[in-house]
């Protein structure tokens, strides 16, 4: 009796760790994704590829596992942010060995990373609003160690002055609760399959996500174009129905002509399938 709390918390993480695994590799494999690497090929990619993008998931389940190990049943304070943030740059560091340097997952550990916390700190259960609440909670501390660089996302959000993946966490991924969840199960609703929901989901993030992969590779335009493209998409019913997949043929195509793609989109739909998941597990295993 008195081993079972170690085991909830062994058998929970290991489970958190897997599913959200599992969801790297559902998003990596969806098809068509519009300038993404998908079960098709490489989209806008010359360094990425569906068997890199797998290898780069599986590399992260101890870093999950750790996280969720660690966070299990705790609060939100510094000592917390810490350890999450050196288990994140710990998770980063195996990324790039298993890609040989390529930066396939940075904003999905970043995300993630702070949806299993958020799940293991609530005990290994909760509703996504309630995750998506901690999450945020985690992510508004300052991470004292983090090196000080500038990334091509913090280089994108200076300037054009937009949000970026920090802000998303921080306030509590709007993108993913207020756009991808409800259009996930809508689509279900409506009688799509799988595939077409998930990808009505992805459309429904990049419908406004300010995607600063996008903006790094083709500004403005790209942003517009991916906005704009993703929301012809919805307007045509979706991507089941014909009108809908004509629309997602032309963003893929204008998207691969600006040489964009959104990978923070990307992380987002991997993160929608997560919560998913978590509140109904009876879909994942
Ligand atoms: C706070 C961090 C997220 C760091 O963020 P920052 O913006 O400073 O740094 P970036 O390195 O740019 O990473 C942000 C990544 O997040 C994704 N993203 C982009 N826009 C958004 C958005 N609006 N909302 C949410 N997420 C977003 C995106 O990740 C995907 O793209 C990556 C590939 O990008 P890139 O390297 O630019 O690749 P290419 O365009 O292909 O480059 P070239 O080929 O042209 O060279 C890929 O990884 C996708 O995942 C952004 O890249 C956070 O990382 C951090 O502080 N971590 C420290 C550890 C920590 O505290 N962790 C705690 C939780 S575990
Ligand atoms: N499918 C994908 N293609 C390219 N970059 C990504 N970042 C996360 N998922 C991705």
């Amino acid at each position: 009796m008195k081993l079972l709390p170690r085991i909830q918390v062994e058998g929970g993480a290991e489970w958190l760790a897997r599913t959200a695994t599992q969801c790297l590799i559902d998003e990596a494999r969806l098809s068509p994704k519009p300038g993404l690497v998908d079960s098709r090929g490489n989209g806008a990619h010359l360094d990425l590829s569906l068997a890199l993008m797998e290898r780069s998931a599986r590399s992260l389940t101890p870093t999950f596992q750790a996280l969720a190990q660690q966070s299990w049943q705790r609060p939100a304070d510094i000592s917390l942010r810490q350890t999450v943030g050196r288990l994140g740059r710990e998770g980063e560091r195996q990324m790039m060995l298993a890609t040989d340097g390529v930066n396939t997952h940075r904003g999905a550990i970043w995300a993630l990373g702070l949806l299993v916390s958020a799940v293991a700190m609530l005990g290994g259960a909760g509703r996504a609003d309630a995750i998506t609440r901690t999450a945020a909670e985690l992510a508004i501390l300052p991470d004292s160690a983090a090196p000080k660089t500038f990334s091509k996302g913090l280089r994108a959000t200076h300037r054009y002055r937009v949000p970026g993946a920090r802000e998303e966490a921080q306030q509590a991924f709007p993108h993913v609760m207020q756009h991808a969840l409800p259009q996930l199960r809508q689509s279900r609703l409506n009688g799509s399959n799988e595939t077409h929901a998930r990808l009505d989901a992805l459309m429904a993030i990049m419908t406004s996500l300010t995607d600063t992969c996008v903006l790094s590779r083709a500004g403005m335009e790209g942003l517009e174009t991916m906005q704009l493209g993703a929301r012809a998409v919805l307007q045509a019913g979706g991507s089941a129905q014909p009108e809908g997949q004509r629309a997602l043929a032309e963003l893929d195509r204008r998207m691969l002509a600006l040489n964009a793609s959104p990978g923070g989109a990307a992380d987002l739909l991997a993160a929608t399938l997560f919560l998913d998941r978590i509140e109904t597990p009876y879909i994942a295993n």
